[in-house]
């Protein structure tokens, strides 16, 4: 039996592109993640996505969670598919923002009640307070919260009011080891959570992210048959990465591997060279 398989579109861009004033930053981009199904686990999807700074990264992740109409195109959440609206996709952006006049238990409360009734919301917040390891820390404030704690808080915020589909931006920047390892096992229990639930993750950090993910999508220019540079940048097929078809997901250890490794340098080369 295959180690794994796919089932419905859980996201899906048909041909989205995106100009500011004329200025096109966003190419014709189509993209699917699917439902992926092993064995006797219950496995989210996890999408790296890169690309050079400056190159639309943010703009897209925004598209994608509902908070910007691309100029063309169009993106469909959850499944049976609609069209994504604000707060569909939960987005964790950098400086975490939490409220921080409310307790962190506050803060859950709020989010889970945007989605559930009273006593619904609360056993939800109870249940990722206990599973993020924030239950001691329910009656702080954000401002007395650890970096880590602040991080975890507003994963679990995220994922208490969208719709599986959580995005998170550069979640590893300015962490020491630890707390980076704290993050990752964070996004792997958030994928085994429930199959359904997916995390993008935008980042610079090429290794820690890839050994992460499934799937990769890089952002990049593209040159037609002369050799030209065309306007705005997209994720064409060539930049669509299988991992799991490839081999190199779901494996502890896996950034030792000398494919794995081959793989990275691959992705900076053309990181580099877009
Ligand atoms: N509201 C806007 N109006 C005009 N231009 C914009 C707007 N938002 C983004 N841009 C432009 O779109 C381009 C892509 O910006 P974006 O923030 O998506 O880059 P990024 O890939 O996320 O970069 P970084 O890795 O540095 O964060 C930039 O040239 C930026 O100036």
């Amino acid at each position: 039996m295959a180690d794994h398989s796919y089932k419905d579109s859980i996201l899906a861009l048909r041909d989205v592109s995106m100009q500011f004033k004329g200025e096109v930053v966003l190419r014709d981009i189509s993209l699917d993640v699917r439902d992926v199904v092993r064995p006797g686990v219950s496995q989210g999807q996890v999408v790296g996505f890169y690309g050079r700074s400056g190159i639309g990264k943010s703009v897209l992740c925004r598209i994608i969670a509902g908070l910007l109409p691309p100029s063309t195109g169009t993106v469909q959440v959850g499944t049976p598919a609609r069209p994504v609206c604000p707060g569909d996709v939960g987005f964790v952006q950098q400086r975490y923002p939490l409220f921080d006049h409310r307790t962190l238990l506050d803060n859950l409360l709020v989010a889970a009640e945007r989605k559930h009734a009273p006593a619904e919301a609360k056993a939800r917040a109870e249940d990722y307070l206990a599973r993020f390891d924030l239950a001691p820390h329910r009656r702080k404030y954000p401002a007395m919260l650890s970096g880590g704690q602040r991080q975890r808080a507003a994963i679990a915020q995220q994922l208490l009011c969208s719709e599986h589909l959580i995005i998170l931006d550069e979640p590893f920047s300015g962490l020491d080891i630890a707390m980076i390892d704290e993050v990752k096992k964070i996004i792997m229990e958030v994928t085994l959570l429930d199959e359904l639930n997916t995390v993008v993750i935008v980042s610079h950090d090429l290794a820690t992210t890839t050994a992460l993910a499934d799937t990769l999508w890089l952002l990049a220019p593209e040159r037609d048959a002369a050799g030209q540079c065309l306007p705005g940048a997209t994720v064409n097929k060539k930049h669509q990465y299988n991992l799991a078809e490839m081999g190199l997901a779901w494996q502890p250890g896996i950034q030792a591997k000398p494919e794995f490794v081959q793989l990275i340098e691959h992705l900076k080369d053309e990181i580099r060279h877009s």
